[in-house]
């Protein structure tokens, strides 16, 4: 297990303001004392023993760091310092100032088909990125889709949060069913072995979303959520559809596909029509 660095972190860092918190701790806007640059901090409190419930297992932080190392890609937030303390790890993140995706887009009037495309490429281009090197984001959803500065005329797309993120060693067989219900694949629920054609299925429904606003399988409890999932259950309702083109449901149809060998790979959805026109 690699050190990290046991100064405390306020030597070298201003605490800033809150900018989201979870089941892992917060994330807080932090400004590097000898630059002047804002980062983003996100502090994780670790298991004090292996029998607490409270906090999470260093391993899996271990993991997290390995993984963001392990990621070099302008489409993917970048990890500039990792410290620790007795009962916490920080890590020093890359400020992604444009905030969350969809809180751009909930800001405009509409999203234009054609918005929507130069938004997907870029989430596919990280993504197709991060499969390449063998490694599974399993908890894609807006949330996580965050843009640099939305003030810029072609924002550019970032994407946080590795806490459920997975390096696939080769041959080796991984289950999980964490993950947050709308955007889980079937594969999760059932608890069957996970590749990264989970991500794929959850780009299916964020598209789904980012072209109506609506999601395609949730439901009034995650329970029959889960249950719309398994039994494949969703609809273009043409109240929210009549302006989406022929081809961009194909793209989703071929990502919300219940056997992950038959959906589209990242790669393949950089090539789909919709995305890459002919
Ligand atoms: C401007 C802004 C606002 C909220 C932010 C962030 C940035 C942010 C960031 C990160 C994470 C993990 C969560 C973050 N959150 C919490 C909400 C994320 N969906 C991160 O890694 N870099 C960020 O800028």
């Amino acid at each position: 297990m690699a050190v990290f660095k046991p100064e405390n972190v306020e030597d070298f860092y201003e605490i800033g303001e809150v900018l989201g918190s979870g089941h892992f701790g917060q994330v807080r806007r932090v400004c590097e004392r000898s630059s002047g640059t804002s980062w983003a901090a996100k502090f994780l409190k670790i298991r004090k023993s292996a029998c607490s419930r409270m906090g999470l297992d260093r391993g899996s932080v271990q993991r997290e760091v390995d993984i963001l190392h392990a990621i070099q890609h302008p489409g993917v937030v970048g990890l500039k310092d990792v410290f620790e303390s007795r009962a916490e790890v920080v890590l020093i993140l890359e400020l992604v100032s444009g905030g969350e995706l969809f809180d751009f887009i909930a800001e405009k009037e509409n999203l234009l088909e054609s918005e929507a495309i130069e938004f997907m490429k870029q989430i596919l281009e990280g993504l197709g990125f991060m499969h390449s090197k063998s490694i599974a984001h399993f908890d894609l959803k807006p949330e996580n889709i965050m843009l640099s500065d939305r003030a810029s005329p072609h924002p550019r797309i970032k994407l946080i949060d590795f806490g459920l993120a997975h390096l696939f060693s080769p041959g080796e067989e991984f289950r999980s069913t964490s993950g947050t219900p709308q955007y889980i694949a079937p594969e999760v629920i059932n608890a069957e072995p996970l590749s990264t054609a989970a991500d794929m299925w959850s780009i299916g429904v964020i598209t789904y979303i980012l072209l109506s606003g609506l999601s395609p399988f949730q439901d009034h409890t995650d329970e029959d959520t889960l249950k719309n999932i398994l039994s494949m259950k969703y609809e273009f309702d043409e109240r929210y559809f009549s302006m989406t083109s022929s081809l961009a449901k194909d793209f989703i149809q071929k990502l919300l596909v219940k056997s992950p060998s038959e959906r589209m790979t990242a790669e393949e959805s950089l090539l789909h029509p919709w995305i890459k026109p002919i």
